[in-house]
């Protein structure tokens, strides 16, 4: 019997609430190449992913651009509804019609508007026109910005100029297939329509094909048995949402979070009822949940997956405000030891600022983690980039914030004007990190060298391995995690990859 170290048994069990930081895991033994370690994993009962990672429901994370590439890269994003019912419907499809691992903005307008100033275009080689002049309306021509350029008169109406005959391709092309096309061609790019509803879905570059072929090899999407990406929504649990979820459902949302700060509530589990009454094939994932008893609870009523975490969040002070939550990595090891006698996989919800949070998560019992600060400074989040003291950044924000609440379209505080609004989440900014589609892959490696130290081949071994006792841990002084990490130095560049 070993006994270096602790069983995470007999130290999550000693009183104290552990973030990811307090602990650290000892090494196991090495028989198998990184490259050997499988990723692969369970969002819920029914639905798999090849990577462990979830986009957060969050208005400055998941639109679609973050859903498209989490799918790409085999994870998933839950798209937020701190917006109407037909914006958040209308993210899924626009998210569930992309066959490409991006999503690039488009400019749309109508034949009778003009085009005043060159800015109109954006980052944009052109703009698309519509019937009425907005995405989800019948594609009549585009407008090059090379065309504008050479106008004589600037105030034209767009019909009078237009070319009404583009090439385009089918949305339902893959990247080989368009980026084939483009090389053959010489196109500066190609727009992607819906063949059906003549809709533009999506504009592929030249100069895209090179961006792409410098970012790392993607693995296996996540495609539902329609053969289009996974994707997500989370809905609250007030009346109104039920209306709101109908319209998810047709959008075609292949798992639904229902979103609260304390998930063990009667409102809850009565939504939870209803969704499994009204639509029994649709995965419902219950929470924020962070000890045992109310893991039970949701189970109870059929939940098929836990989401965990309250408080633990970057942009989280509900532990401040309400004096109620718990370390992460306790809840995690905690719910994750209820959920697994059940079958139900665990999201590990917040707190995760490097690939080490995300193996900790793990190998205390999650499938998957749950994302927000980590993915919000990606070209893929909602927002554009600011220049804050010399950093590009990106804005970042609870959804409890007072700035998120005042916002939000549904009733949830505007209804209650009577009621006293209380923050649980800040404002903030994060910095620029570039696409998903490169750092995510560098980061899965990442968690791959730490589950192949820890002799872990896959998630259903490191959850064996913490069973079964034979993953050590220990807790780390504050001056163990001033050791751990870079010390002594006059200054220093991290750089991850
Ligand atoms: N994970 C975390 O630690 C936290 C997350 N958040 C995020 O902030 C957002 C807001 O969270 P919450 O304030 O928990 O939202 P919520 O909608 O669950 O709760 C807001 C208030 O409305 C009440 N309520 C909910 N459903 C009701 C119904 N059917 N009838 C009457 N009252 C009802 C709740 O009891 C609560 O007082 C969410 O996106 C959540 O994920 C907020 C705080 C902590
Ligand atoms: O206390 C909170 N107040 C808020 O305003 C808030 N907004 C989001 N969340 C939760 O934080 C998670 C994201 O956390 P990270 O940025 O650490 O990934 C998210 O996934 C949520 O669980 C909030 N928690
Ligand atoms: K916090």
């Amino acid at each position: 019997m070993n006994d270096d170290g602790f069983s995470a048994e007999k130290l999550f069990n000693q009183g104290y609430s552990y973030t990811y930081d307090d602990v650290i895991f000892l090494p196991g033994f090495i028989d198998f190449p990184t490259d050997a370690v499988n990723l692969s994993t369970k969002l819920s009962r029914n639905i798999s992913l090849s990577i462990p990672c979830v986009a957060s429901p969050m208005d400055t994370v998941t639109e679609t651009s973050m859903a498209v590439g989490m799918a790409a890269l085999g994870g998933i994003g839950i798209v937020h509804y701190n917006n109407t019912i037909s914006q958040q419907a209308s993210i899924i499809r626009a998210a569930k019609s992309h066959q490409i691992p991006f999503s690039s903005d488009l400019i749309f307008a109508s034949p009778s508007d003009s085009i005043h100033s060159a800015d109109e275009f954006g980052n944009s080689p052109c703009i698309f026109v519509t019937e009425s002049g907005t995405k989800e309306s019948k594609f009549l021509g585009v407008v090059c910005k090379s065309t504008w350029n050479g106008l004589s008169d600037k105030q034209a109406r767009i019909s009078d100029y237009m070319n009404v005959s583009p090439v385009t391709l089918p949305s339902s092309y893959n990247f080989e297939d368009v980026a084939g096309y483009i090389a053959s061609k010489k196109l500066d790019f190609v727009p992607l329509v819906n063949e059906k509803d003549r809709e533009v879905v999506n504009l592929v570059k030249a100069t895209d094909l090179e961006r792409m072929n410098s970012l790392p090899k993607l693995g296996l999407p996540s495609l539902g048995t329609d053969g289009k990406f996974l994707v997500g929504a989370a809905i609250g649990t007030r009346d109104s949402d039920k209306e709101r979820l109908e319209h998810l459902v047709k959008a075609g949302i292949n798992a639904l979070v229902i979103d609260s700060s304390q998930g063990n509530s009667e409102y809850q589990i009565n939504m939870i009822k209803y969704v499994k009454h009204t639509y029994p094939h649709l995965d419902v994932i219950g929470g924020n949940i962070v000890t045992k008893y109310q893991a039970e609870n949701l189970i109870k009523h059929n939940v098929d997956g836990l989401r965990v975490g309250m408080g633990s969040g970057s942009i989280c002070t509900t532990q401040e405000v309400c004096a109620v939550g718990r370390g992460q990595a306790t809840a995690v090891y905690k719910v994750s030891s209820i959920a697994e006698q059940h079958g139900v996989p665990v999201i590990a919800d917040g707190g995760i600022s490097n690939s080490g949070h995300i193996v900790k998560a793990l190998s205390l019992g999650a499938s998957t983690v749950m994302m927000g600060s980590f993915l919000a400074g990606s070209n893929e989040a909602p927002g554009t980039y600011e220049n804050k003291n010399g950093l590009r950044v990106k804005k970042y924000r609870g959804m409890g914030s007072l700035e998120a609440m005042t916002k939000g379209s549904d009733a949830r505080y505007l209804g209650d004007t009577a009621k006293l609004k209380i923050a649980q989440g800040v404002v903030g900014s994060v910095a620029d990190k570039g696409t998903v589609l490169k750092f995510v892959p560098y980061t899965m490696q990442a968690v791959k060298q730490g589950f192949q130290d820890l002799g872990a081949s896959s998630l259903q071994s490191a959850h064996h391995l913490l069973r079964s006792g034979t993953l050590r841990l220990e807790v780390r002084t504050g001056a163990a995690q001033v050791e751990g990490g870079v010390h002594g130095l006059v200054g220093y560049e991290k750089k991850y990859f």
